[in-house]
């Protein structure tokens, strides 16, 4: 992060968000604050808000709770989905399926199980139960960012929001305008289908149907091998599917470190019942009927265009990445143009009219919709500091610093360069590469845990032993990679890292041996 923060009471944070010194979260405090702020900032300007937030995923929510914070009065266009994406048809739900279908593998798991001397006979698991297990936590979920809304005094007004001109917002449904002296839009992404797939939502759907799990196919085919597809193979051949991957680059996880790709396919898709077409396009996907009719998938080589191979399955999921919700915006009514439907921003989330075109006042866009990092904890952060900038505390979102997680058994997690990028990076600016590993089969609490697979991999630069990179694959990597994340954010080297001392017996000594080891110290 580039905080600057300026004003009383602020402090600035060592390379993460300028914070204030008082109590600023309290309503009591929000209350009078709000009211300063508001009468401070409404001279001259007549607004019905101070800031409207159009969507109200994690990137909107995140932005409205910290708008709050500072006293901002604020509304929120939920479009009537109240926790978007992530909470409805994404990150939450997700994961309670990966949570369960996890623990159906584990139970299977008899070699691992005999290991700990566990016998387990005849595991069984129910469909309905399984999937109502995912729809209970989003609503549980969602339920609870509503709360927080209510409780923090964020007005809801449940209608799309569309831009009607500057600091103007036309509730589509009512056709009634609200004005703000700011607008964040956060309008997240919606699923991409190529074309030639017919996505009937019932045999050929995408990660939206999905999360409902209506049934387990039995083989199923999932075209993409990124983040949404692995996770699905996860989810599907623990419960008993066969998958075959489509992917239309020549490798899979193609966005994933090579390394880590490479042992993410011997642990994730070699030991498991998949295979895998690399460098196909699926170019016609054709429905079929439950028990009655297959699905039918035609494959076209992705570089010749020539007819390659079909098949046929019980259920295909597209999975080909997201594209912004950004059609039905009203974008054109302040001649704002996007790059591929994403809307411009710099470095401090406000709008530019196109790309590398000037600022729109008063105009901020977070979160999927801007195609910097589809996270949701990056849209969550774009939120926050958009709404530090309207506060007149400069802030950049550092992504360098951002991690991310595929919740995969084992988990795979990263932050800043893979070794590729990072290779590239060195010799452009001419510094030396430094690299070092720790591994799960070296761990106590790992081997306690019958999880010795998996490796831990720390990209520096040998001259300011500046963390470039690192990459996790093994039990619990997406929690383990935040002690990195801090470590870039905070601009920690990895001396200092290997100086630190780490709790024993944990998984986070897996990293402790790769930052001694990238001092050329033993950990063992
Ligand atoms: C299956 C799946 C799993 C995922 N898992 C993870 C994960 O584990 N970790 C992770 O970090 N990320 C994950 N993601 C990505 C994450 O969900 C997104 O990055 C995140 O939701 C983006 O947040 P957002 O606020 O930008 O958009 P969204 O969450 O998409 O929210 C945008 C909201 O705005 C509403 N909206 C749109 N237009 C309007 C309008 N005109 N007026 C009013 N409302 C409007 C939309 O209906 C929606 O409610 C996953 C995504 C999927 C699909
Ligand atoms: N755990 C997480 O953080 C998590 C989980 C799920 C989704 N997400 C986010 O959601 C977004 C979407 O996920 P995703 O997996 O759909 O996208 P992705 O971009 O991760 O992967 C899409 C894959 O599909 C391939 N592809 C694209 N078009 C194709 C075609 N016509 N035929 C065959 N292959 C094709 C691409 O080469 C790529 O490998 C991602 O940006 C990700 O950040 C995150």
């Amino acid at each position: 992060f580039v905080a600057t923060p300026a004003g009383a009471g602020a402090v600035r944070a060592r390379n993460g968000f300028s914070t204030t010194s008082r109590d600023v979260t309290s309503p009591a405090a929000i209350s009078k604050r709000g009211v300063a702020t508001r009468r401070a900032m409404s001279m001259g300007d007549d607004y019905d808000y101070d800031l409207i937030i159009v969507g109200c995923g994690v990137g909107g929510h995140g932005a409205a709770l910290h708008a709050r914070s500072c006293g901002l009065k604020t509304a929120v266009f939920s479009g009537k989905d109240v926790g978007g994406t992530c909470v409805n048809r994404g990150c939450v739900p997700s994961k309670a399926l990966l949570a369960a279908a996890g623990r159906v593998r584990e139970m299977q798991d008899d070699h691992h199980l005999d290991g700990m001397g566990i016998k387990v006979s005849g595991v069984e698991y129910d469909r309905a139960g399984v999937a109502a297990h995912a729809k209970n936590l989003a609503s549980k979920v969602k339920g609870g960012l509503e709360g927080s809304l209510k409780t923090l005094g964020v007005e809801v007004i449940d209608a799309t929001g569309e831009l009607a001109g500057a600091n103007t917002i036309k509730a589509v449904e009512t056709g009634k305008t609200f004005t703000a002296k700011d607008i964040i839009l956060a309008p997240g992404s919606l699923p991409f289908v190529p074309p030639g797939v017919q996505a009937d939502g019932k045999t050929v759907f995408t990660s939206d149907e999905a999360l409902d799990l209506a049934f387990v196919p039995e083989y199923a085919a999932i075209v993409g091998s990124g983040y949404i597809g692995l996770e699905f193979s996860d989810v599907y051949t623990a419960l008993g599917a066969e998958v075959t991957f489509i992917e239309a680059l020549p490798t899979l996880m193609p966005t994933f470190d090579r390394e880590i790709a490479r042992l993410a396919e011997r642990l994730l898709i070699k030991s498991r019942p998949i295979d895998y077409r690399l460098g196909v396009f699926a170019s016609e996907v054709i429905p079929g009927v439950p028990g009655e009719k297959p699905v039918t998938i035609k494959m076209i080589d992705a570089e010749t265009k020539e007819h390659v191979e079909t098949i046929e399955v019980d259920a295909c999921m597209v999975a080909t990445g997201r594209v912004p919700n950004t059609k039905t915006l009203g974008l054109e009514n302040m001649g704002i143009e996007t790059n591929r439907g994403f809307v411009q921003v710099d470095g401090k989330m406000q709008v530019l009219n196109k790309e590398g075109g000037d600022v729109v006042p008063n105009l901020y866009c977070i979160g999927d919709a801007n195609g910097k990092l589809m996270l949701a904890h990056a849209a969550s952060a774009h939120g926050v500091s958009a709404v530090e900038n309207i506060m007149g505390r400069e802030n950049e979102v550092d992504h360098l610093a951002i991690p991310a997680a595929c919740f995969t058994h084992p988990e795979i997690a990263m932050v800043g360069l893979t070794e590729e990028q990072a290779k590239e990076k060195a010799a452009e600016e001419g510094y030396e590469l430094g690299k070092a590993s720790g591994s799960f089969k070296a761990n106590s609490k790992a081997l306690a845990e019958g999880a010795g697979d998996g490796i831990a991999k720390v990209l520096f630069n040998k001259e300011t032993e500046e963390i470039v990179g690192v990459h996790i694959i093994g039990l619990h990597a997406a929690d383990l990679i935040q002690e990195c994340s801090n470590a870039v954010a905070a601009g920690t080297t990895v001396r200092e890292l290997s100086m630190m001392v780490h709790t024993h017996p944990t998984l986070c000594e897996v990293l402790d041996e790769a930052f001694k080891g990238a001092m050329g110290r033993s950990a063992h």
